[in-house]
């Protein structure tokens, strides 16, 4: 069987990455994917909006919905404290399962939980199933026309405190123009837009922080 565009990353990292050393396989993903084939990881330029981001934050509880190969989850993990928990859900499962060998490559198999199924059904399980009381930092990076329903769903389901930081990539490509309507309109938070580019091009994107006010 032919491989994955996936499975040609995961394969890159595992022969030039440094087991245990998750800055390697950012570093490793992202040499791949700017030389030889794109693939949709939040890359170098937004991912370092995404580490000020969580350093300002230093969040305990994140969830973060697309995991895709990992590049994120292991980005997100590598600034972690040691007490700290990312939950990331993947409905794709050929993608979820890359996703766990790149993070247990990268070490950060402690900190990390990935949650296979659709997010409109995991979201409302987080409390009882997942042991989430709420949620410190949430990374909306799956597909744009779930960024608002999950949102909603966030809200209706109590994950939210006053200070939770919502963070969402792709708001100018793909774009997600309901969400950011609502989100600017909702004067439960406070929005600040991150002018940057999609991954690995030149195009014009922007990432949005909702933080949520109570
Ligand atoms: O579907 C997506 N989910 C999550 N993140 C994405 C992304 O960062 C992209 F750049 C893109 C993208 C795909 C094709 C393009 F031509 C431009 C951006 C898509 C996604
Ligand atoms: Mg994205």
């Amino acid at each position: 069987m032919a491989q994955s565009k996936e499975e040609r990353i995961l394969n890159f990292v595992l022969q030039n990455a440094v087991r245990g050393d998750p800055q390697s396989v950012v570093d490793t993903i992202d040499k791949y994917c700017s030389q030889k084939e794109w693939a949709m990881n939040v890359g170098p330029e937004k991912g370092l909006i995404l580490d000020k981001i969580l350093e300002e934050t230093k969040p305990s509880v994140l969830l973060e919905l697309g995991t895709y190969c990992g590049y994120s989850a292991v980005r997100i993990a590598r600034l972690l404290k040691p007490s700290a928990r990312l939950l990331t859900v993947e409905f794709n499962p050929d993608f979820a399962a890359i996703a766990r060998q790149m993070i247990e490559f990268a070490g950060v198999q402690d900190k990390v939980k990935i949650l296979e199924g659709p997010s409109e059904t995991i979201i409302p399980q987080l409390k009882k199933k997942h042991e989430v009381d709420t949620l410190d930092f949430v990374f909306l990076d799956h597909w744009k026309d779930r960024y608002l329903p999950d949102t909603i769903l966030l809200l209706d389901h109590g994950l939210l405190r006053k200070g939770s930081v919502i963070l969402a990539d792709n708001v100018i490509v793909p774009g997600a123009p309901e969400f950011i309507k609502y989100i600017r309109n909702n004067n439960r938070f406070e929005c600040t837009n991150y002018p940057s580019h999609v991954e690995y091009m030149k195009v014009k994107d922007a990432m949005e922080k909702a933080v949520f006010v109570g």
